[in-house]
């Protein structure tokens, strides 16, 4: 009788197991009578290696937490600034070439600009055996887009230039008063960088790589932005206004305009952008604004002067549509006061942008309708219109964009400092004089239908043959820069103003410039033979008289150059017709114009 004894058992393993695990004495026995081999031992070691790691991850937590508030450096970014675009491209570029296993994949949207790559070949419309011609196909493009990677919610670890960075991507759900007394939950993202060191610089360097990486390729683009939808707008910063396309520059020759009046508007812009001219103006208590009136019939180069001079001062384009509904005055001041240092604001038929203003008309045609009651139908309308009018509500009015709003932003005491504005129009006659006197407007363009000068040089653009695609050579900017002659020196040495306006050779999204003829650079890789072949007998000499003769048959001032254009288009490959049939079109276009129809022909 051991165990009889005063003295109490010590408690073995097994005891203890069967106290804490129901049913594990039974199961034990079964285990140790069948197998002959006692579970407990294996049951322990386990229980013993989770209690290790709990305490281990315990001691880690604790000395990690230690680590990063004393020996690490961090920087976080709301996904409502735009710097968070720049690290997930960023991140995408660096995992795709590393190997990490959580990831997001997410289909970027492309433009149709970046299909067209440096390897793009042209693609040939060709004939089955049967004579069917095959179309160009591209339903399967979207199979072929490659997802985008980055990394997945939670902590990462990556190195760059020799530094290991922590990478934590976290989502936060919070409220957003929508106005009205309501609010929404919104998610917001979070991305925070951590560095081992005191200092935040890595993390400062890795933003700017991310940075200029994002911008690699942009000094060949023009990125055009509008203000981004409400629930966004509300944040504020630079994530109130959002990319909406990005397109190659235009170059400014292809802007067939008056070369003074180009000239001039050049070297305004240039004169103004000088960031000496910002303390000149400063030092003098004037507001650092310009704002530039393009004003003409339709289609005669407005916008494409707009986006020609962002291509030349590497501008963006924030356009701004005063007809938004949703646009309130209060937003298009912030919208304002978050424009980047240097950019053009674009303010699209601002005669059409249904200001409103204090309507005297109403009052006058109610008056008269009550003084004249012969006219009974259209004082039934007016007085309904003054009516209507009458009975708005306070929260009607408040919506959209006032007059007075509208100039209080241009150059009130909060307004932006720095930026182009571009107001265009087709009636400047239906203009406020406030919106267009000096200080809001400081130089006005106008436009005109094409003159038999302007045809000529349409038609010669039109059939000019395509640069053809060059190898690359390294840009200046990676050999130091072009030494820049002063504008006066460039001006005088050759009076040729037309050389000088066009933007030096295009740099390309790799920082590399396209060099300028094919016969400078052997390895020219063959551009698309469809269009060049057809017209690469029509080169010259020939070319020139054909366009003279084009531009005879075009009266005056009668056509706008996108009405030119138009008809160039429809025989894009045959300079030849276009010679021959131009004089039946203006023939035709001349009685559609007479008649007022709207119907052109072809
Ligand atoms: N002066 C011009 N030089 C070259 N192309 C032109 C010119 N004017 C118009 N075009 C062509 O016509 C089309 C329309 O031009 P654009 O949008 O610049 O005209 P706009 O004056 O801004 O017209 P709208 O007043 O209707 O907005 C474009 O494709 C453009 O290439």
């Amino acid at each position: 009788m051991s165990g009889s004894s005063g003295s109490p058992l010590p408690i073995s393993p097994t005891t203890l197991l069967e106290t804490f695990i129901p049913g594990y004495g039974p199961i034990h026995k079964f285990v140790l009578y069948s197998f002959g081999f006692d579970v407990t031992v294996l049951v322990s070691l386990g229980a013993a290696l989770w209690l290790a790691a709990r305490i281990g991850r315990s001691i880690w937590k604790v000395l990690k937490g230690a680590v990063t508030s004393n020996w690490m450096a961090e920087i976080s970014v709301s996904s409502t600034d735009e710097i968070h675009t720049h690290l997930l491209h960023f991140l995408a570029f660096q995992y795709r070439t590393r190997g990490s296993r959580r990831l997001i994949a997410d289909t970027p949207t492309k433009s149709a600009w970046e299909l067209d790559g440096e390897e793009t070949e042209a693609l040939d419309t060709t004939m089955d055996a049967n004579g069917n011609i095959k179309w160009l196909n591209f339903s399967n493009q979207e199979a072929k887009t490659q997802p985008r990677f980055t990394p997945a919610i939670g902590s990462h670890n990556f190195w760059h230039n020799g530094t290991f960075f922590q990478l934590s991507r976290k989502e936060v759900t919070m409220f957003d008063e929508m106005g009205g007394g309501g609010s929404t939950l919104k998610d917001k993202e979070i991305l925070t960088l951590s560095c081992f060191g005191r200092s935040t610089n890595p993390i400062k360097a890795l933003m700017q790589d991310a940075k200029e990486h994002y911008h690699r390729g942009h000094n060949v683009k023009t990125i055009i932005k509008r203000p981004a939808p409400k629930d966004l707008r509300r944040w504020g910063g630079r994530g109130a206004w959002v990319k909406i396309a990005e397109r190659p520059c235009r170059p400014m020759k292809t802007v067939v305009l008056d070369e003074k009046r180009k000239m001039d508007v050049l070297a305004d812009i240039n004169e103004y952008l000088n960031p000496v001219t910002a303390r000149w103006y400063a030092n003098r208590g004037i507001p650092y604004r310009r704002g530039y009136l393009f004003y003409g019939p339709p289609g005669t180069g407005k916008t494409s002067l707009t986006f020609a001079l962002a291509g030349v001062f590497g501008l963006d384009i924030h356009v701004v549509s005063l007809l938004e509904p949703t646009l309130t005055e209060e937003e298009l001041g912030m919208l304002f006061t978050n424009l980047p240092p240097r950019c053009i604001v674009l303010l699209e038929d601002i005669d059409t942008a249904g200001l409103m203003r204090n309507d005297p008309e109403s009052d006058d045609a109610k008056k008269k309708a009550e003084v004249d009651p012969a006219n009974t139908e259209l004082n039934v309308a007016t007085l309904t219109k003054a009516l209507k009018k009458a009975h708005e509500s306070d929260e009607d009015r408040k919506k959209g964009i006032s007059l007075s709003g509208l100039l209080n932003i241009i150059d009130g005491v909060a307004s932006h400092e720095g930026r182009v504005l571009v107001m265009t129009t087709n009636r400047p006659e239906n203009l406020d004089d406030a919106l267009i006197r000096p200080g809001r407007v400081d130089h006005q363009v106008s436009f005109s239908n094409a003159n038999q000068h302007q045809a000529k040089e349409l038609f010669e653009r039109m059939y000019a043959n395509d640069l053809p695609r060059t190898r690359l050579q390294p840009s200046a900017t990676q050999n130091g820069p072009i030494p820049a002659r002063p504008l006066e020196e460039k001006i005088s040495l050759n009076g040729d103003l037309k050389k000088e306006l066009t933007p030096p050779a295009t740099p390309t999204s790799n920082g590399y410039i396209i060099t300028d003829t094919a016969k400078e650079k052997p390895d020219a890789i063959p551009d698309s033979k469809l269009l060049n072949q057809v017209i690469e007998d029509v080169q010259g000499e020939e070319l020139r008289m054909l366009a003279q003769k084009f531009a005879e048959n075009i009266p005056d001032n009668r056509f706008s150059p996108a009405e030119l254009q138009g008809f160039l288009l429809k025989r894009k490959k045959d300079p030849r017709k276009a010679r021959d049939e131009v004089g039946k079109w203006v023939e035709e276009m001349m009685e559609v114009k007479r008649t007022g129809g709207k119907l052109v022909p072809q």
